[in-house]
């Protein structure tokens, strides 16, 4: 089965939960005490999506306005940006729309773009309506939905949707779009490993 390698970028605030997520998704873990990322973090995961399987490559920036300038080079080349906002901070939805506007000026051309709320467990002091939430995702063609890193709650969700809007590969081996790298497993081996 081919692999396909997609580099996916977060992007958002500080503090909205990027790395949590990328934490639950990887690790199926959740720490109440992560600290803040400095610069990016970088870590993968396979999940299968039809006839392929896809290896995301994941970024994870900072949302430090200080590390801001280092964007473009985990946007750059992404197959997809999952763009995340706190439900419960109307600032962190402003901030969103400031990526989806740099996205769309500096981004690659056919990003997929996924928006997603997270801390959906916080709904009670909620401060970012879902429609209005939804109503701006589809206005731009992104993807939205609701998070919690916290307590598992459509965090492989979103990156299953994310796989199904990668348009799969009619022919592989010609493929030579970039953000679409191809990798191979290597044939079957006489070798034992033990
Ligand atoms: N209640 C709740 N808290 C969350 C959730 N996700 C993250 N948090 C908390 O929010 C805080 C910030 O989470 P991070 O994952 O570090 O946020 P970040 O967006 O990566 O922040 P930067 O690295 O500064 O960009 C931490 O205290 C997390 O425990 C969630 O789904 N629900």
């Amino acid at each position: 089965m081919a692999i396909r390698e997609l580099k996916v970028c977060l992007l958002g605030d500080t503090g909205v939960g990027k790395s949590s997520i990328v934490c639950r998704f990887v690790q199926d873990h959740f720490d109440h005490n992560i600290s803040p990322t400095i610069g990016a973090s970088f870590l993968t995961k396979t999940v299968p999506c039809g006839h392929e399987l896809h290896k995301f490559l994941i970024w994870d920036t900072a949302g430090q306005e200080r590390f801001h300038s280092l964007a473009p080079m985990y946007y750059r080349g992404s197959a997809a940006a999952v763009i995340v906002y706190d439900i419960t901070r109307l600032d962190s939805f402003q901030t969103l729309k400031k990526w989806v506007k740099e996205l769309k000026e500096h981004g690659p051309e056919d990003i997929v773009v996924a928006i997603a709320g997270n801390k959906n467990d916080l709904s009670d002091i909620r401060e970012v309506p879902m429609k209005e939430a939804k109503d701006f995702a589809e206005s731009i063609a992104a993807i939205f939905i609701e998070t919690s890193a916290r307590n598992a709650v459509n965090v492989e969700e979103l990156f299953q949707k994310i796989s199904k809007q990668i348009p799969p590969l009619e022919n592989p081996d010609l493929d030579s779009n970039e953000s679409f790298k191809i990798t191979r497993q290597p044939p079957p081996s006489n070798k034992r490993c033990c």
